[in-house]
């Protein structure tokens, strides 16, 4: 059923079939069950220089065709992907990688950070994301947040916890907008309990509530949006703080 609103973002409609099915044109092929999806391609190009991907699959766009790959940890078969960036991309992606048969999933990402105390590397732990983006409002009735599965945030805190990792569990700011995050709005997201701004979290937790599937989210705090003047900290530089969070996920998504 099809709700009215003067925006169109908001006219939710209930109805679970579209016309285009992700299922009607991606094949159900023999993938492990779980799959990280990481933003940070100079990861994915390391493990397949060094032999340990194979690819086991593609997901084409008019732009760009992202490689599906299978890895090994500790012995278990597990998907790593590159991650599109923004939500309607990375809700598309999701989308694909369901339909092809992987139904748990643990997404690494970077962050902007929205309190100067978050160290560049510092992990954050997002258990609920503000929905300032649009691909969400198209799976999940409106609401100002949406949380992360809670089975999910439980597997990942346990392996955090247990690797004596530090870290933050807090909530999120999804926007669409990398340049339109202003002063007012940064402050009111802080006041509403975020401590980063980045482009996908609600999307990914829309998507996998709609399909059902297990998703979890880390993120680690990069450039620095809590001062005066916008702050790089150099944050997509920072490799072996990227790497060793791509393995920290493929720990995790062979234990969820
Ligand atoms: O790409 P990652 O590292 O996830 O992080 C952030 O950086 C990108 C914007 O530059 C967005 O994707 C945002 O979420
Ligand atoms: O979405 C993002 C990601 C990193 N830094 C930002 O300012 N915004």
């Amino acid at each position: 059923m099809l709700k009215e609103s003067i925006f169109p973002i908001l006219e939710f409609d209930s109805n679970k079939q579209a016309k285009l099915q992700p299922s009607s044109i991606i094949q159900k092929t023999p993938v492990p069950n779980a799959c990280v999806i990481t933003f940070f391609k100079e990861v994915i190009n390391k493990k397949l220089e060094s032999g340990e991907l194979e690819q086991i699959g593609t997901s084409p766009s008019e732009t760009v065709d992202i490689p599906i790959y299978e890895t090994k940890y500790n012995g278990c078969h597990v998907g790593l992907v590159g991650g599109f960036v923004g939500a309607a991309g990375s809700a598309a992606l999701l989308e694909e990688l369901i339909a092809s048969g992987f139904n748990k999933f643990i997404v690494c990402g970077g962050a902007g950070v929205l309190k100067k105390d978050i160290q560049v590397g510092h992990l954050v732990l997002p258990y609920s994301a503000i929905r300032d983006e649009g691909v969400s409002y198209h799976y999940i009735e409106p609401s100002r947040e949406i949380e992360c599965n809670p089975d999910a945030i439980m597997a990942i805190e346990r392996i955090l916890n247990q690797e004596k990792i530090p870290f933050i569990k807090a909530k999120t700011w999804t926007t669409d907008a990398i340049f339109r995050e202003t002063e007012a709005k940064i402050a009111k997201r802080v006041a509403e309990g975020c401590v980063t701004v980045e482009m996908e979290a609600a999307a990914f937790f829309a998507v996998s509530k709609f399909r059902n599937v297990l998703l979890g989210q880390i993120l680690y705090g990069g450039d620095d949006l809590s001062g005066i003047e916008w702050n790089n900290r150099s944050w997509i530089s920072r490799e072996k703080i990227r790497t060793n969070l791509v393995d920290l996920c493929l720990k995790i998504a062979v234990e969820l």
